[in-house]
């Protein structure tokens, strides 16, 4: 079944495109065909390692500022701290640094407060994905979406505006600056029109924001739950970037095996986008079936990912060191592991991912203990992506 899943003929639902218009407009998450051949090619670059080590210290530095608040209130002798929210707004600031930059541009910061407006509208609303009229059950909700969506483009436009006319090197280093470089010197076919940049800038902030988060999140829990491994991956953060200060180098991220082996297990037991949708654009036909057009796949990856026919009676244990040998994790499907989905529609910003988790979780590894407060409700649900309903209250020790 699996080369078939990964064929051309499948792509988006229409159903999804829809629902998510708001967040992503037409950007890649949501383009089809030749237009998403092109636009993947252009985009996918961004994302190399390489170019993506320019933003490390400015992950660095947001990661810090988090820091700098927890120990203000460690030092009142207040050791609870919600670290879904602390997350959700330092991977926030990440994010929208990352994708249109907001260090010295006012615009910038309105679009960052007025995007994360717009995602707590649209995950608080009861949504009725592909219901017909299902809008029209959250009227006000999805008007008070649009109504910021449409502020968001015109503040976005704005930002692109007054970039395209310093045409200087600045932002350069950041996602938006990575198109305009390649609308000046790309391809003709491959060039984003304004609306084009407007539903990127959307695209990656929405595509990065909660995904990342959320697994640095899930992690802290585990993390705070399995001791072993908090102080395993102190050693070994020791080891890779010396005894010092703890501070990040980011040459040395892919040394942290054992940090990579916690993320790949966190989001398997907790994928932040808990499912993969396909839709078949024609009859396809699947050994002896047909499946006709128009039929909408959404993968469950909670279900998959915790299956003990994939990945044996142990399958709800958080376990790493599945993935020491193999990048699978184990499971016994070659399709059976898809945090970041699949095939050429495969997550194109992972690399991102990777990189902020490695930073955001050395810093916070090497100043602080976890454990789980008493106050936490284990109730993870999804709203959109897969979060911790209550929060995620953890006690956290200054080493
Ligand atoms: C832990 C972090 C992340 C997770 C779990 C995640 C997960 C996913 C998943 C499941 C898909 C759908 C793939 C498919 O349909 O087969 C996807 C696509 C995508 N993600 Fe991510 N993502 C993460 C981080 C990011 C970041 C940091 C960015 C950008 C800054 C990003 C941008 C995108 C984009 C643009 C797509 C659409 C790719 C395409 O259709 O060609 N993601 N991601």
């Amino acid at each position: 079944m699996s080369r078939y899943v990964a064929a051309k003929a499948w792509g988006k639902p229409n159903v999804f495109r829809k629902d998510r218009y708001s967040m992503f407009g037409e950007g890649l998450v949501m383009t089809e065909s030749d237009q998403w051949v092109l636009h993947r090619h252009v985009i996918a670059p961004a994302f190399n390692p390489l170019k993506l080590k320019g933003m490390g210290n400015m992950m660095v530095e947001s990661t810090k500022k988090m820091i700098e608040r927890w120990n203000y209130q460690i030092n009142y002798g207040n050791h609870e701290i919600d670290v879904e929210r602390e997350i959700m707004e330092t991977a926030g600031e990440i994010i929208a640094k990352a994708s249109f930059g907001m260090e010295d541009d006012e615009n910038g910061k309105i679009v960052f407060r007025k995007l994360k407006e717009l995602q707590m509208v649209l995950f608080k609303s009861h949504r009725f994905v592909g219901v017909p009229f299902g809008n029209f059950f959250a009227i006000k909700k999805t008007l008070e979406a649009k109504k910021i969506g449409q502020e968001v483009d015109k503040l976005l436009i704005s930002i692109i505006n007054d970039r395209m006319m310093k045409s200087g090197k600045s932002h350069q280093e950041d996602l938006l600056g990575h198109l305009l470089q390649e609308n000046n010197n790309g391809e003709e076919k491959g060039k984003f029109s304004m609306r084009g940049l407007v539903d990127e800038c959307k695209t990656f902030f929405f595509g990065g924001y909660e995904t990342t988060s959320l697994s640095i999140t899930w992690s802290l829990l585990l993390l705070a739950m399995h001791e072993d491994w908090q102080n395993q991956l102190r050693d070994e953060i020791k080891q890779v970037m010396g005894n010092g200060d703890f501070d990040v180098d980011v040459n040395m991220l892919n040394s942290l095996k054992k940090m990579k082996w916690v993320m790949n297990e966190a989001v398997r037991l907790y994928p932040p986008s808990p499912n993969v949708q396909r839709q078949a654009k024609e009859d396809i036909r699947v050994d002896n079936f047909t499946v006709p057009k128009g039929t909408n796949i959404w993968i469950d990856l909670i279900a998959m990912h915790r299956d003990a026919a994939l990945w044996g009676t142990d399958a709800n244990e958080f376990k790493p060191e599945r993935f020491k040998e193999d990048a699978n994790g184990g499971c016994n499907h070659q399709m059976g592991y898809l945090p970041f989905g699949f095939g050429g529609r495969m997550c194109v910003g992972r690399n991102l991912s990777f990189m902020e988790y490695k930073i955001v979780l050395t810093l916070l590894l090497s100043r602080f203990r976890f454990k789980v407060s008493s106050c936490y409700q284990h109730s993870p649900a999804i709203m959109l992506s897969l979060r911790p309903t209550h929060g995620l209250p953890l006690i956290v020790q200054p080493l």
